[in-house]
């Protein structure tokens, strides 16, 4: 259907940036003779092991994003993460360029005031209350309406980097000061929301792809610190619970548009279903389906971007995942434990392979699948618990 690899038929994928979540979705499109470019903004990062080529950019740089992406003339171009010159994608989108799901998804996912504006101002779907604070003095009018306990985040970060909880006034300055250190570009603008007491939270993947929209079961899953630390599939909820999560997650993919899978973070609560917020992309919970379904997230976003069908999704076996998280910051290091961990029923590993370790950076994911999700979640974490990154100190 398109030629090989570098030559002047090949279909070509680019991928800003190049993390452990972009390293499947190279491997999938690679499965399917597609030819692969990673991006990202510091070398050897993972995604770059497994394709055809890489460049290291910094992607919030408009000018050099498109200078590489005009040279390279990729036939999709595909975020992996959210900091990303998004308004450069938009101009590329009017050259022609095709961006995955769509320039505006990523323009409005890239920051926490754009979704959260589109999703409960426009859409009107229900969300924690919430105020946005460009300075120490807007911060503490927030937490004052809001009240405490609430929840600070930058406007742009994930994993739950410059994210603390506000539990009483005088709390608000160091709070602030958490959100400058971790927010992912040069920028001091906080969300403020009202802390959500839920009885659990999931990701609900939605992939819209030329057969229309599928949902995948809904994944459960722990985070700590703002960051995943455990993940399940399926996340047991009732039939009216499903049902509308599935009609929040349509309703905000139907408004984001284009082909591709969507991580749809929802709080199941007492009051109903609450909307958080959405990657237009895999998403970290789930990594699990590496083990639970027919076909992985990733597998998914291959085949929607690309234009092809899709099968409603099966679920082959209930399970579960666990992260491996570095303590310390350095280069000389090694994961161990790979098989012990390896020894456990129906239990694989992922190691990502990235350079560099820093506190709380996420180095590996155990996945095991089992008849019943409480005993996968079981050996996922006995799993995890036994990989261990092992610093080298005579080499630090
Ligand atoms: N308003 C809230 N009330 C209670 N808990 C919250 C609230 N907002 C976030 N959290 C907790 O923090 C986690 C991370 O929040 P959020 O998803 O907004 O951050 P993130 O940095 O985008 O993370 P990721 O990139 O991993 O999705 C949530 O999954 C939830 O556990
Ligand atoms: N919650 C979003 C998420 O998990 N994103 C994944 O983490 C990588 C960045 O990791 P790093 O910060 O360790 O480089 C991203 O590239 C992506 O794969
Ligand atoms: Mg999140």
């Amino acid at each position: 259907m398109w030629g090989a690899p570098f030559s002047s038929q090949s279909r070509k994928l680019l991928l800003l940036g190049s993390g452990e979540l972009g390293k499947e979705v190279i491997i999938e499109a690679q499965r399917l003779g597609v030819e692969t470019v990673a991006v990202d903004r510091y070398a050897d990062a993972p995604a770059m092991g497994v394709a055809h080529r890489s460049h290291v950019i910094d992607m919030l740089d408009a000018e050099a994003l498109k200078k590489l992406i005009r040279a390279e003339k990729p036939d999709l171009i595909v975020p992996e993460i959210e900091a990303i010159a998004t308004h450069a994608l938009q101009e590329l989108e009017e050259e022609g360029f095709l961006v995955v799901p769509t320039a505006r998804a990523a323009r409005l996912t890239m920051d926490r005031e754009g979704i959260r504006r589109l999703a409960a101002e426009e859409l009107g779907l229900p969300t924690a209350d919430y105020r946005f604070a460009d300075s120490l003095d807007e911060l503490r009018q927030a937490v004052e309406i809001l009240g405490t306990p609430c929840v600070i985040k930058p406007i742009m970060s994930s994993s739950g980097k410059g994210q603390s909880i506000c539990r009483k006034p005088e709390d608000a300055e160091s709070c602030w000061n958490t959100a400058l250190e971790g927010a992912r570009a040069k920028g001091t603008r906080v969300i403020v929301e009202a802390f959500v007491t839920f009885e659990s939270e999931i990701t609900l993947l939605t992939v819209r792809s030329v057969s229309g929209t599928v949902f995948c079961p809904p994944i459960g899953h722990i985070q700590k610190d703002g960051d995943y630390v455990e993940s399940w599939q399926p996340h047991h909820m009732s039939a009216a619970q499903l049902a509308e999560a599935e009609g929040i997650a349509r309703a905000v993919t139907d408004q984001l548009g284009g082909f591709g899978i969507f991580g749809v973070e929802l709080f199941l609560t007492d009051h109903g279903v609450l909307f958080s917020e959405v990657s237009p992309r895999p998403h970290d919970t789930g990594m699990v389906t590496m083990v639970t379904q027919d076909l992985s997230e990733f597998a998914l976003h291959v085949r929607a971007i690309l234009g092809f069908p899709l099968d409603p999704v099966h679920l082959l076996s209930p399970g579960a995942s666990a992260t491996l998280k570095a303590e310390t910051a350095g280069q000389a290091f090694r994961v161990t434990g790979i098989g012990e961990a390896l020894a456990l029923p129906r239990t694989q590993v992922r190691v990502f392979g990235k350079p560099e370790i820093r506190p709380g950076r996420r180095m590996a994911v155990a996945l095991s699948a089992a008849e019943d999700v409480e005993i996968a979640r079981t050996a996922a974490k006995q799993a995890a618990s036994m990989l261990k990154v092992e610093v080298i100190e005579d080499e630090q």
